[in-house]
């Protein structure tokens, strides 16, 4: 179980100036309000466009940086008091799927398992189990140099699940993979949410509509760093007025509110 409440966070970056003027500091607002309740048993998208702080939110939710302000909870664990503690209870699949090219995937898996604690007997059994469910079994001791995209980041998510969390995050997880390695992952995702799959909480971000309407329970809608609308697929069409889910996310993320409020 995972709950954001009124996360904000903002970066202070320097304009490339010229060379003979230094240009001033300038403030960018990555994440302005965001809020998310993602339950146990459901598939809770972050869907929003280029910028809207996606990547900002799932970040302060892994722990790599402090909100501004706001609080993020895992399983009840405050992530900023207890990030160890929160961290155990997720596996995390981020933008960069960073392996060791020298290792096999097996060997990156049980690494990583045994990095959170695990017998080295039980992160191979758990990296067997994985590589069935993710069908990845004809690659599991091959060198991981050279791998395709679908298949680092099949490595990857198994390395995130390893110790079998609770909860498990995945920023743009689709990105760069064809329509075979997309359908194995959603139907990885599907299987992990069920009861026979330990009914986990899953968070993923996305800016592909498609991909949110097809696998996702509940949509959290991001623009310009704020959640701007929330709820089930049919909900948001309903609040939107419109029939198509593209037509209702760009009514919903590019409303000329949302906009203005992202210049004050
Ligand atoms: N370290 C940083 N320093 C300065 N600005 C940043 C930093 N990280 C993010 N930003 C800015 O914050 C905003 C939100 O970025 P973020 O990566 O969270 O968006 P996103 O929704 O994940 O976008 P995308 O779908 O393109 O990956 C962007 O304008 C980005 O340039």
């Amino acid at each position: 179980m995972i709950k954001i409440s009124q996360l904000s966070k903002q970066f202070v970056t320097r304009p490339g100036g010229s060379v003979f003027k230094r240009a001033p500091k300038q403030i960018v607002h990555a994440v302005r309000q965001v809020d998310l309740d993602a339950p146990n048993g459901r598939i809770t998208g972050l869907l929003g466009p280029n910028g809207a702080g996606k990547t900002t939110t799932l970040r302060m939710l892994g722990g790599l940086f402090p909100p501004d302000q706001g609080e993020i909870g895992v399983d009840g664990i405050d992530v900023k008091r207890q990030p160890r503690a929160a961290l155990a209870r997720m596996g995390i699949l981020g933008d960069a799927h960073g392996l060791y090219p020298r290792l096999s995937a097996r060997e990156n898996i049980v690494y990583f398992g045994q990095l959170q604690g695990m017998e080295a007997d039980a992160a191979n059994a758990r990296a067997e189990a994985l590589a069935e469910l993710l069908d990845m079994r004809h690659i599991l001791d091959r060198r991981s140099e050279g791998y395709s995209q679908g298949e680092r980041m099949k490595t990857a998510l198994a390395r995130a699940l390893v110790h079998d969390p609770a909860n498990i995050v995945l920023d743009e997880p689709t990105n760069g993979l064809d329509v075979l390695a997309t359908r194995a992952l959603r139907e990885a995702l599907r299987h992990l949410r069920s009861p026979a799959g330990g009914s986990k909480c899953i968070v993923f971000s996305s800016h592909i509509m498609q991909e949110v309407e097809q696998l996702c329970d509940h949509v959290v809608v991001v623009a310009h760093g704020r959640s701007v609308a929330q709820g089930t697929v049919p909900e948001l069409l309903a609040q939107a007025g419109e029939s198509r889910f593209e037509d209702a996310f760009v009514r919903l993320a590019f409303h000329p509110d949302h906009s203005q409020e992202a210049q004050a």
